[in-house]
């Protein structure tokens, strides 16, 4: 079996967890990995692979894995695509989806690629679950219950803001879907505690959100990145009133969200030219192994 060739673009957390999926996947070789710094400072778990500045310098790379801040995926992928090789990332701007979608496939469809986006586990398999959900009780409410936890879209938002030299968003569920932000900063040198205060409020990650910023001398003394869901949908089944779903789970965010995304990896290798979110992905797609014995297995 010709195993896929994967490129990690981005060696932050969730790139790091994405090397190790990849390494536990049967059906993935490494091509490399794609950094802003190249090869300088390489680490010593990357021995082994080609660390690059640029993904035109590694051989034959069928799918590159996205593992950059949100912000930054449009770019890396309109790039990546116009060169023929698949693009997965788990770009986590709820509100502004179905506009990458719609920009990533005009670029897909011209490269003849395929890129899958909005692929952590929320936007992601959550998105997979409220689906499924929806289909068995089409009438009623979903709720989806976040942590405690680190969001790590969240802090690498606050990271970016000017003076910041360390963040950690932590999400708190109030019920019903909502959240407060708890925001622990760690100041850059003569940084103004207030200036980087409203301009954490006024980002649209968080300006939804009852949000509390507090600074402290050590992100990393509070850094625990844990985080879970509690999904539910209370809703009707035909006419049938009163059906109760509940999907929970408690993980290590990083390890998960890099999971997700090595599984649309090998299902990017099956799909037409265009760009798709998980929802529109055959979920048979995302395993590896033979597809009678999966069915056989799993139906
Ligand atoms: N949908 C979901 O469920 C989830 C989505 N996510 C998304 O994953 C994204 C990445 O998270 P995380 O790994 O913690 O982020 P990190 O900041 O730890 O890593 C991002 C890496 O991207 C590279 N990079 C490329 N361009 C930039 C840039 N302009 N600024 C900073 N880094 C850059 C860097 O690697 P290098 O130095 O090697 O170039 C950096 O280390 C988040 O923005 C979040 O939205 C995360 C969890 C769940
Ligand atoms: N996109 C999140 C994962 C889902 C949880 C979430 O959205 C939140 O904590 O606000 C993340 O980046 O960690």
């Amino acid at each position: 079996m010709r195993k896929i060739r994967a490129a990690v673009v981005g060696y932050g957390n969730i790139g790091q967890y994405v090397v190790e999926a990849l390494e536990a996947a049967p059906d993935f070789e490494i091509a490399g990995i794609v950094r802003r710094s190249g090869a300088e400072n390489k680490p010593a778990e990357l021995e082994a692979y080609a660390v690059v500045k640029d993904i035109k310098e590694l051989k034959d790379v069928d799918v590159a894995v996205l593992a950059t801040p949100t912000r930054s995926v449009e770019k890396y992928a309109k790039e990546i695509l116009a060169m023929g090789i698949n693009t997965v990332d788990s770009f986590d701007i709820h509100t502004q989806i179905t506009s990458l979608r719609r920009s990533l496939d005009e670029s897909a469809k011209a490269g003849k690629a395929v890129a899958i986006i909005s692929a952590g586990w929320d936007p992601g398999s959550d998105s997979v679950v409220r689906t499924l959900l929806e289909a068995i009780a089409p009438k009623g409410i979903t709720y989806t219950n976040f942590g405690p936890g680190r969001s790590m879209g969240h802090s690498v938002a606050v990271r970016a803001i000017d003076g910041v030299k360390d963040a950690l968003s932590m999400t708190i569920p109030v019920g019903t879907g909502i959240h407060r932000r708890m925001v622990y900063v760690e100041l850059e040198e003569g940084a103004d505690f207030k200036t980087v205060e409203a301009a954490i409020k006024s980002d649209p990650y968080f300006v939804n959100d009852e949000t509390h910023v507090k600074q402290v001398p050590c992100v990393d003394d509070l850094n625990d990145v844990g985080h879970g869901v509690n999904l539910v949908r209370k809703g009707v089944s035909g006419k049938t009133h009163n059906q109760l779903f509940e999907f929970d789970m408690k993980i290590n965010n990083p390890a998960l969200t890099a999971q997700v995304l090595v599984c649309v990896a090998r299902a990017s290798m099956k799909q037409q030219p265009g760009c798709y979110t998980m929802i529109e992905v055959p979920v048979i797609d995302l395993l590896c192994g033979d597809r009678e014995e999966l069915i056989a297995h799993l139906v």
